[in-house]
């Protein structure tokens, strides 16, 4: 279970914070510490995390074995946090595009900044044996990120148009092979994605593009997971969970059109048949763990800046108290992401798409100590790797998917991205 503990690693921590005036949560992507991982909530709540007091590989039940023999020496500050970036499947072999990012997992940061009310602290975790520097290296740290040049306020270099290869009429095709298939009655629903890219002028700071995002969309969650000199980074409209106490708070997404034509997708009935197949599956999912679910109701619209989604939000409360790792894993991956039945359409998707999925459409969380957790969607987003950017992008099919408006639908996804980068920075 603990995939990327070396062995020997101290089973005591120590954790002490710090409150340190606030800044920008995106210039900490310029320390460079491997891993850091960045969960930026809307109204200003974020969570940055460097470096690994523990790294799990985020299975259900690992949740109490992150907290496991932690003293919190500083219980009037935020709780503390681990945060990760899970795979969209377990145990796939990265390729170069993921190598270095892979294969994620679940992390106590040794350093962790969390910002929230318009005030900050900074946490350090380090093994018990250490407690007596514990002070003295927390002053030290908030002294290295009080210095910090401001890398996020750097303009972003230029870039050319999407370079998509050869990859679009093979995209239309795999939808007409996966629309074949739904209609022999092989499977109901599959997500189907692929990659484009740009290459920048020169190479940009992952703290300077996250930024961008942020700016053009404050109200999704940014995330970051940089490790290998590489960063995986976006900003996504889908929350997978969100547990607050035994308030569980989950969602369907799906269904989409360009913003401008949001008022279609209700008329849709292509549209609604794909997301009624994710509202379905994810009350489901949660159904052994809740009370009672919620009475089904219509769905509404989820505006992102170009985009439009339907969507259904879905709130319950649990019939005891989880672990946030175990619903995350009984969550995903849901028909927005992959399909129906699940295994049919992931052993499809697998087949058409050819190239790993890596971290793309995996959960990216935020879980505390207090037993609150946060997780979203990896989706819009890119692998930042040096000069180049790769965004991998889906769309959902099913009866009645055309080729063409699919692989349109994921040139806007990768286009929603790709408009933050290009804005002036304010
Ligand atoms: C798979 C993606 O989006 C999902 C989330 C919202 C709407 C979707 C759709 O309409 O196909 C997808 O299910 C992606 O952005 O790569």
């Amino acid at each position: 279970m603990n995939l990327a503990l070396p062995p020997g690693l101290p089973l005591r921590l120590c954790s002490a914070a710090l409150e340190i005036p606030p800044l920008p949560p995106e210039r900490l992507l310029a320390l460079g510490a491997e891993p850091t991982a960045a969960f930026l909530a809307p109204d200003g709540e974020s969570w940055v995390g460097m470096g690994a007091a523990r790294w799990l590989a985020g299975e259900a039940g690992d949740t109490a074995a992150l907290w496991a023999g932690l003293a919190d020496l500083s219980p009037e500050a935020p709780p503390p946090s681990a945060l990760g970036a899970l795979p969209f499947r377990r145990g796939e072999v990265a390729d170069a595009l993921w190598s270095g990012l892979m294969p994620g997992g679940v992390v106590l940061p040794e350093r962790l900044v969390v910002q929230r009310g318009g005030r900050a602290w900074l946490r350090l975790t380090l093994p018990a044996q250490l407690a007596d520097t514990l002070h003295a290296r927390l002053a030290e740290a908030a002294a290295e990120i009080a210095a910090l040049a401001p890398a996020e306020a750097a303009p972003l270099p230029g870039f050319e148009d999407l370079d998509e290869g050869a990859a679009p009429g093979g995209f239309s095709r795999a939808v007409g092979e996966a629309v074949r298939r739904i209609r022999a009655g092989e499977l109901v629903k599959v997500v189907l994605a692929r990659r484009a890219g740009i290459r920048f002028d020169r190479a940009p700071s992952a703290a300077a593009v996250l930024r961008r995002l942020s700016q053009h969309q404050p109200a999704a969650v940014r995330y970051a997971w940089c490790r290998g000199g590489k960063a995986w980074l976006g900003a996504t409209p889908e929350t997978l969970l969100r547990l607050d106490g035994r308030l569980l708070r989950t969602e369907a997404l799906a269904g989409t059109r360009p913003e401008a034509l949001a008022d279609e997708l209700h008329a849709d009935t292509k549209e609604r048949h794909e997301h009624a197949v994710v509202v379905d599956a994810v009350r489901a999912a949660i159904a052994p763990w809740v009370q009672a679910l919620p009475p089904l109701r219509t769905p509404g619209l989820r505006r992102t800046r170009g985009l439009a989604h339907l969507h259904t939000p879905i709130e319950a409360t649990l019939r005891a108290d989880a672990d946030a790792l175990a619903l995350v894993r009984a969550l995903h991956p849901t028909p927005a992401v992959c399909g129906l039945p699940t295994e049919a359409a992931a052993a499809l998707l697998a087949a058409l798409e050819g190239e790993p999925r890596g971290l793309y459409a995996g959960p990216v969380l935020r879980l505390s100590a207090d037993g609150s957790a946060h997780a979203v969607v990896a989706l819009r987003g890119a692998v930042l790797a040096g000069r180049n950017a790769v965004l991998p992008a889906g769309a959902g099919i099913v009866d009645g998917s055309d080729g063409e408006r699919e692989l349109a639908e994921t040139r806007a996804k990768q286009h929603s991205v790709l408009d933050a980068w290009r804005r002036v920075t304010a």
